[in-house]
């Protein structure tokens, strides 16, 4: 995977604040990765280095091989970026604050009719003023703003934040379009649950400084979170062997049980419980989920 963006050893400060702290990490083409961690982590802080808009105090960011606050205006060129808060001149229309982006980018602005479709806003709405949208509009409207000139590596800030889950699964389908084409997608975001299956990799930043790195596998790895493992048996009294195995089983009504199992006894428990597949009504397998491994680390990687 050939890299596009290279974060090595980056502090930033702000007078005598620290906010974010000797962060590396590289983003590779065609890779989709979640920037994750509570408000004032340091992601737009890292999404304004990697844009040029800041520079580091230390360290080093290169953009496509360049620094992106000193290289060449094409390098630019070459990133979309979606802020946190968009906000649009409201007086003019969808198609004339796209063409507005366009010229500001330099980049062909007579392609904008396929953008507002890419993104799926409504033809009829195009040329109404900005002021008539509602806010997924906004946001779609913002969304082919960043894809304006086919950038190489887009930088969305919270993109999903206040659309409702159907723009949201359009949004996605999107993103999974521009990766298969080779763009690298950086998104910072609290919405860990629809993250998962989505981020090729996790990066969690707290306080400034970076604390995992990962695909969601990786990261299990890491973490050695239990896996709970829930079961129904056809027979609620029944007490096969591994029931008393030296696991702590609850049992709940209707022959349900379940228990939390480390990751090195997981398989070969499942093979105890499903060699005597007579026994059991149901099976159900939870991983920890990425909420559960944010918590993990930012509790400092300790198992509670
Ligand atoms: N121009 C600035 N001057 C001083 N401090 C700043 C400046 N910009 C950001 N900060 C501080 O840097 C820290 C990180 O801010 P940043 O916006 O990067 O966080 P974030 O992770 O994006 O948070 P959120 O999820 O709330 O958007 C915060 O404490 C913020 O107050």
């Amino acid at each position: 995977m050939s890299g596009t963006v290279e974060i090595a050893g980056v502090s930033k400060c702000y007078g005598d604040s620290t906010v974010v702290r000797d962060i590396s990490f590289g983003l590779g083409a065609a890779e989709t990765v979640a920037l994750v961690g509570h408000n004032g982590a340091g992601k737009t802080t890292l999404i304004k280095l990697m844009l040029g808009l800041i520079r580091p105090t230390k360290g080093l960011v290169r953009v496509l091989g360049e620094n992106p606050a000193t290289g060449d205006f094409a390098v630019r060129q070459r990133l979309g970026y979606l802020p946190e808060s968009v906000s649009f001149n409201m007086a003019l229309t969808g198609r004339e604050t796209l063409r507005f982006y366009a010229r500001l980018k330099q980049v062909d602005g007579a392609a904008t009719g396929d953008l507002f479709e890419r993104v799926g806003l409504a033809q009829e709405a195009v040329d109404r003023p900005v002021r008539t949208y509602s806010k997924g509009m906004r946001q779609r409207l913002g969304l082919a703003q960043a894809l304006l000139g086919m950038p190489r590596i887009l930088l969305l800030d919270e993109p999903t934040s206040g659309l409702d889950p159907a723009l949201r699964r359009n949004f996605y389908e999107l993103i999974t379009e521009l990766r298969a084409k080779g763009t690298t997608v950086l998104l910072s975001s609290h919405a860990l649950t629809e993250l998962e299956g989505r981020a090729d990799r996790v990066i969690i930043v707290n306080k400034g400084v970076k604390i995992a790195d990962g695909t969601l596998e990786q990261l299990r790895r890491i973490a050695r979170l239990p896996t709970r493992i829930s079961l129904k048996l056809s027979q609620a009294g029944a007490t096969p062997a591994w029931l008393n195995g030296g696991m702590k089983w609850c049992r709940g009504p209707d022959g349900a049980v379940d228990a939390e199992v480390s990751s090195d006894r997981k398989i070969a428990l499942l093979h105890d419980i499903t060699s005597d597949a007579a026994l059991l009504s149901g099976l159900t397998i939870t991983e920890p989920t990425l909420d559960d491994l944010y918590a993990h680390f930012l509790n400092g990687g300790v198992t509670k």
